[in-house]
């Protein structure tokens, strides 16, 4: 079963600049499209990657799957429900960890944990969670007024896996984040995917989605752009590849870009970085060669999601100069 389904959705904001919808004529309103006739859905289990530059769209379909904005047309089911006329079931059974979650002052940790179980009519032990996020006993006991940016983290992770919800919703989970509680998020989604939680995991470091997700979609202009597995994306970019170069002599950058396959070249002191795929590396070096200059060394890597991601979200072929 899906976890997640849209199917056409279209969200447009009227950007009013602030003034009241009624005292502006509709002629003098932007319409902003955040999402554009979007269609995907999630499996139930899947640790799914949301992936796209700012503004893509990403924050408006999650507010979409939890009801928090309604899709202008379109329709959005999660977890069998339909978003819109059934959301109080979808939240019963969904833990959301938000974008930049605000602590409330005055309660403590514990008392943060304690109000999501009972919001979610479950029985946890709050303890146990607490230790779960590496939250100590003393730490919970504070206010979390005072918690540091990644406990705060923690805290809205052990809010969102109370009532061992069926979907976990992560928007940008390691925010805030050391690299021992990136591990350990990373660690948690796993476990959540193990017992059969599907997990929607939005962020922008592209090593943490790499680490833990089944399967990504890319967002770019409010359009899904790219949806599959890391693996199947890196064989459609036919294994894309960086070619990094120890040249002597000038190289005419033109007639690097221009052998088929070349993605984007970037130049600088003697070096030559270029995103191209497998087959076309041999172009790659001859054309350097053609135009007198010499290749003293060169090395490549295999893509990694990061080239993935540019390579669908950036324009099409680019120079960059250092
Ligand atoms: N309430 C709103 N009113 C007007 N425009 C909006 C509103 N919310 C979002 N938008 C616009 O919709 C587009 C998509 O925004 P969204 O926040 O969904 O992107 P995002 O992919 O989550 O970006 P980021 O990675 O920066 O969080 C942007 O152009 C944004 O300005």
């Amino acid at each position: 079963m899906a976890a997640i389904e849209l199917n056409g959705v279209t969200k447009r904001f009227e950007d009013d600049g602030g003034v009241l919808d009624t005292l502006v004529p509709s002629s003098e309103t932007d319409v902003v499209t955040a999402v554009n006739d979007l269609s995907f859905s999630v499996e139930s289990g899947e640790v799914f990657g949301f992936l796209g530059p700012n503004g893509a769209g990403k924050s408006t379909t999650i507010n979409m799957l939890l009801d928090f904005v309604r899709p202008t047309s379109g329709s959005v089911r999660v977890l069998g429900h339909d978003a819109q006329t059934e959301s109080v079931a979808v939240r019963r059974r969904t833990g959301v960890l938000p974008e930049g979650y605000d602590v409330y002052d005055r309660l403590t940790g514990r008392e943060h944990v304690e109000f999501a179980i009972e919001s979610k009519e479950a029985d946890d032990d709050p303890d146990e969670l607490l230790a779960r996020v590496g939250l100590d006993p003393e730490a919970a006991e504070r206010r979390a007024g005072g918690y540091s940016k990644g406990m705060a983290q923690r805290l809205a992770l052990a809010m969102a896996l109370a009532g061992s919800p069926d979907l976990l919703i992560l928007d940008e989970p390691s925010s805030g984040l050391d690299p021992a509680g990136a591990r350990e998020m990373r660690e948690i989604v796993r476990e959540e995917a193990d017992r059969g939680a599907t997990v929607f995991f939005s962020s922008h470091v592209l090593g943490q989605v790499e680490a833990v997700c089944d399967r990504v979609g890319i967002m770019r202009e409010g359009e899904l752009i790219a949806e599959d597995s890391i693996e199947s994306l890196r064989d459609r970019m036919e294994a894309e590849a960086m070619l990094r170069l120890d040249v002597e002599g000038d190289v005419d950058v033109d007639a690097v870009l221009a052998v088929d396959g070349v993605s984007s070249v970037e130049t600088g002191d003697g070096r030559l970085v270029v995103a191209c795929t497998d087959s076309a590396k041999t172009g790659v070096i001859d054309a350097v060669e053609s135009t007198g200059a010499t290749v003293a060394d060169f090395e490549t890597d295999s893509a990694s999601l990061e080239d993935i991601f540019l390579a669908y979200t950036e324009d099409e072929k680019q120079e960059v100069t250092a």
